[in-house]
Order: C-alpha cells, then structure tokens, then sequence
C-alpha cells in the first residue's frame, strides 16, 4: 500500500479538481437521500389520505378530498424527480472533476516513466524485456488510475453516503436501523473475496491471451521459416492448444461472474425481507409509521451499490499498490551510464584505449582484456576477429553504452566519462550489426538525426551509401513507406540505408558494426571509396568479418577471446604469416571455391 504514496505528489498538483470533487460528492448525496424522506412522508400521506376518504364514503366531499389527496402525491412526485435531477447534476460534476484528475494524472505518470526509459542505459534493456517495459507503462499505469478515479470517487461516495443515511436510520428507529445494515458487511467481504478470484481469474487469462497474442506475432514473423520446413501444421497444433488453454481459464471466470450477480442479488433481497419483516413488527409496536419501512427500503437499496463498490474498491486499490510498486521499481532505477553537466565538446576523433577490460554486467562475460590502441583523427581503423571476440563491444564502449570495469578511455585526451554525453554521442555515427529501420519513409529514416528534411543532404547520403539508384527504383521513391524491419527492402540495401543514416549526419567519428556483410564486394568497395572523401580528417572504425572490407585501413587490429591479438597494416600482418594471414588465406579459399 506503501507504494500508493507516490501518487501522493499528483494528488496535489490536481488538488483543485479534487476538493470540488469531494464537495460534489457530498452534495449529491444529500440530493441523494432527501427523496427517500419525502418518499417515506408520501407513503404515510397515502394512509391517512385512505382512511380520511374512507370516512367520507357516501358525501360529495370525498371527491374534494380525492382531488387535494391526488394533488399532493402529484407534488412529492415532483419533488422526487427535482432531487433526482439535481442529484444527477452533481454527480456528473463529481465525475468531471474526480474522473478527470484521474486522467490527467495517467497521462503525467506516463510521460514521466517513458521519460525515465528514455534516460535508463543499454544494460537495463538488456535485463528487461520489451513486453515487461510495456505493460509496466501502459497496463500498470491503467490500474494505477483505477485507484485515482473509481477508487478515490467510490471510497469518498460510501463514507459520505454511510455517514448520512445511518444517521438518519438511526434517528427513525435504532433497531430497525441495526437490523437493515447487519446483511452489508457480509456483502462487502463478500464481494471482496470473490472480486479477488475474478481478478487472479482475469490475470490468468491476460496472461494467456498475451501468450497467444506473441504466438501469432512470432509465427508470422517467421512464417517465412514456418512454410519452407513445411511447419503449417504443427504450428496449427501449437494455435490449437495456446487456444484451449485461454477457453479454459474463461470458461472458469464465466462460471464465477455467473455464480457472482445472483449471489449479490439474493444477499440484496434478504436484506429487504429483514427490513419489512422487522419494520412489520416495528409498526405493529407503534414504533413506527409503515412510510418508515418503505423510507428504509430506499435507503438499503441506495447503500446496496455502495456497500458492492467498497468491496471492488478495496481489490482495486490492492492491484493498484502492486502496479505501482512495479512502476517504482522502474522510476528509482538509477541509469548506470549518467553524463557529467559539463559544456559541449567538439570531438577531433582521436580515441585511445589505454589497456581497456570489460565484464558484461548481468552475464559477467569478460568480453575484454588490456585492450590498448589508439586511433588518430583522420584514420580508419579495422577490426577483424572470430565471432565473439569483443569486437562490437569496443564499438559499445567507444559510444559509451556501457563503462569499461577496467581502464581508461580517452577521446581528445579527455576520459570518455568526463565529456557531454548528448553532445558526444551526437557526433558519433553508429551504425548497428543488426539493422534497424523505423516504420516510416525512407527519407525519414535517413533523416533520423535530423530536426527537419534536408532533401539534398537525405540524397547525398544515399548516394554515399550506394542506395540512391535502389531507391529511385522504388516507385514512391524517397517517400517509400518501409515496415519495422523494413519489408520492401533486400537485406544489403536495409544495411546501406543504416549507412546513409549514419553519414547523413557527418560525423566527427563513423564506427560500422559488421554492416557490409550483406553488400557486394563491389558496392562495398564503392561505399568505402565514397567514405574515404566524407571522412578525411575525421576517424573511422570498421567492423568486418571479411579482409576485402578493410585491407586499405590506416591500421587493422585482429581480436582474439577478449584480446588484440595482433595489429598492423595489411601489409605487415601478411608478412607476419600469422591469424590475418591464414584468414586472408582461408577467405582466398573459399572465394576460389565459390567462384
Ligand atoms: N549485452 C551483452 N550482455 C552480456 N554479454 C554480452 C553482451 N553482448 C555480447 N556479450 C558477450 O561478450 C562477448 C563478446 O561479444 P561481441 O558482441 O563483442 O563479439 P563480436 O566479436 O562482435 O562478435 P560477432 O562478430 O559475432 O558480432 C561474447 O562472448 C558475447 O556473448
């Protein structure tokens, strides 16, 4: 519950909505409980009125009397509906202020968690997936406002209108009054248990629905991989069972709902027969007039609904407490990559890794070892090594998405840790081993670093990027619309307008993680020709797997487990007859036997 009080701060922001709220509510309510007095005054006018008739049975009087007698109905008639009229007024009122508050108040806490995400370093995406990142800001933000809107409305709503309608039961006759309110708390636990299996009930089948929801993602995803192992049917199978499984858990949340309304209903009823029954004997005493029992009658029903609500409310609140727990866990995550307030500076490029070693935080994988290069403004630097060789974690560390545990780095001969975050990265062209595209134009997406569309600088970068004629291809050109992941485009060319992405924003240091393994050796040789002109004076670090890629590099570094194995010119590590150069022998192979 504890977890609540964070709310606490919103609470206030939008008091002056809540006050009002409060005060609407507490005016409905009188609105709400003066007709069951005038209902009950009604009732006994009806008595006395038949009896009086009665007594004029035979004389021209008693017409008279019919008339005033019908009159007067006819006027608490009337009283009864302003009321109720008025009532409604306010509660619309109530629900303007107390519902709308909620809704503002969803909308902060959302902006304030996506803003929070957005600062939150790579190792928690890492640790969390994106489901999780999701339903924590969307699905957990909605319960949390069920407590702010429903919740607040219906707790002030009982309590006022229990205030005021046992003081006035209480006032009429004691007995009655203790009689009528005994069933209600036997319905409020009621309704509190029972609200709390269709909850466990309805999480089961959220579960299974999200369940069936990433089934049906992923196999469509992969329905490429699904037709060509002729899969169709055992995937159906799969459907068939994650199906039965979400029938199932409905079916068991149909049958509570089903048992839940008549129960409530007989609980209600009982109630009623108690309150005549009592009231009977009451009048029978002289205690109390029958129009108190039908006065008492309005009052139970009137409590009735609240009484349900504060049952519902309490589960509510409970789910809401460990929705907002969950979203703390998330808001007090501190990021572990955090950037100094320090003044912009403008990268030259020279970066220098000073005997740098690197544990991944969650895995405790020693990626790197004594990792010492530098790499000079205007150099294009390679970096060549087996699979799982640390080869894009350097790229991760240059870019500072991670520290390094062990060692310094140093950009311009300042500790990568002490520069501008924001204005740093700024100044970096990443583009990633796996590409990703947004779903949007592919002018969009070349522009992703830009504010506004610069069509001339979006078409020289795909030039560059040896896309441009690809794309003209295309029928709607730069305007074409790609997918997530980009599904009207081949693999090279999603990868080349990764490339126009990065170059587009002319960075003072372009790093390529492995990005040219789906180009042609010739359209690669072009690109890199291209860069050679783009990036004189600045730093480039090429990842590749392939020796083609990077021969002409100003200096080649070869990663071996976690450590530079060996490190040189083309030239040099060729003579040196060792790891560059059995690769370069086995890639020669292999380019023969392909041929
Ligand atoms: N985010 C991560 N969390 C934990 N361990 C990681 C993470 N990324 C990589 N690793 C591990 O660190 C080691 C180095 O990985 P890295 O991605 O740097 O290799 P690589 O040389 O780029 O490989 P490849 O050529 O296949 O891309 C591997 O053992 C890998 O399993």
């Amino acid at each position: 519950m504890r977890s609540l009080a964070y709310l606490n701060k919103f609470l206030y922001k939008y008091r002056w909505r809540l006050i009002p709220g409060v005060l609407f509510v507490i005016i409905s309510n009188i609105f709400g409980v003066l007709p069951a007095k005038v209902i009950g005054m009604a009732f006994d006018l009806v008595r006395e009125n038949i009896s009086v008739y009665q007594l004029f049975s035979g004389f021209d009087r008693q017409s008279m009397i019919y008339s005033i007698f019908g009159y007067s109905l006819l006027l608490f008639g009337v009283l009864v509906l302003v009321l109720a009229l008025l009532r409604g007024l306010f509660l619309f009122f109530m629900r303007q202020t107390i519902i709308v508050m909620s809704r503002h108040i969803e909308y902060d806490l959302k902006n304030e968690i996506y803003d929070h995400y957005q600062k939150l370093s790579l190792a928690f995406y890492r640790r969390h997936n994106t489901g999780d990142l999701m339903n924590r800001a969307t699905e957990d933000v909605s319960r949390v406002r069920m407590y702010l809107g429903p919740g607040i409305m219906y707790t002030v709503n009982t309590v006022i209108l229990f205030i005021m309608a046992i003081a006035i039961m209480l006032t009429v006759n004691v007995r009655l009054a203790v009689f009528s309110i005994l069933p209600l708390p036997i319905l409020a636990v009621t309704i509190y248990y029972v609200n709390n299996i269709i909850n466990f009930r309805s999480e089961k089948i959220q579960q299974r629905l999200s369940a069936l929801s990433s089934f049906v993602q992923e196999n469509f995803s992969g329905i490429r991989v699904i037709k060509s192992y002729v899969r169709e049917n055992s995937v159906r199978e799969s459907f068939v069972h994650e199906s039965e499984n979400y029938k199932t858990h409905s079916m068991a949340l149909v049958k509570v709902q089903a048992l839940f309304y008549p129960t409530m209903l007989l609980l209600v009823g009982l109630s009623n027969v108690i309150v005549m029954y009592v009231g009977g004997v009451e009048v029978m005493k002289g205690n109390i007039t029958p129009g108190n029992i039908a006065e008492f009658i309005v009052y139970l029903n009137m409590l009735t609904f609240p009484v349900m609500a504060l049952g519902w409310v309490t589960s509510l609140v409970q789910r809401a407490a460990a929705s907002q727990k969950r979203i703390n866990e998330f808001l007090h995550e501190q990021p572990e990559i955090e950037s100094p307030k320090v003044a912009p500076h403008v990268v030259k490029g020279r970066i220098h890794f000073n005997n740098v070693s690197f544990t991944y935080p969650d895995t405790g994988i020693k990626a790197l070892k004594n990792v010492t290069f530098t790499a000079q403004p205007g150099e294009m630097i390679a970096i060549i090594g087996r699979t799982g060789s640390g080869k894009s974690t350097i790229a991760n560390l240059i870019m500072r998405m991670y520290d390094c545990t062990g060692g310094q780095i140093d950009i311009d001969h300042t500790q990568v840790q002490q520069l501008n975050l924001d204005s740093y990265r700024s100044q970096i062209g990443f583009v990633p081993q796996e590409v990703f595209l947004f779903s949007d134009t592919i002018a969009n997406n070349i522009a992703f670093s830009a504010d506004n569309l610069d069509m001339l600088k979006i078409e020289q970068a795909a030039r560059d990027a040896a896309v441009y004629n690809n794309i003209m291809e295309l029928e709607k050109g730069f305007e074409t619309l790609i997918g997530e992941r980009g599904v009207t485009l081949s693999g090279g060319q999603k990868q080349r307008v990764s490339i126009a992405r990065a170059i587009m924003k002319h960075p003072q240091i372009l790093i390529f993680d492995d990005c040219l393994s789906a180009v042609d050796t010739r359209t690669e040789e072009e690109i890199l020709r291209n860069l050679g002109g783009i990036m004189q004076g600045k730093t480039s670090i090429i990842i590749a797997h392939r020796i083609s890629t990077i021969k002409n590099a100003d200096k080649i570094l070869v990663m071996d487990n976690g450590e530079i194995a060996e490190h040189g010119t083309h030239d040099e590590l060729m003579e040196r007859r060792q790891i560059y150069f059995e690769l370069y022998e086995k890639q020669l192979l292999e380019e023969e036997e392909n041929a």
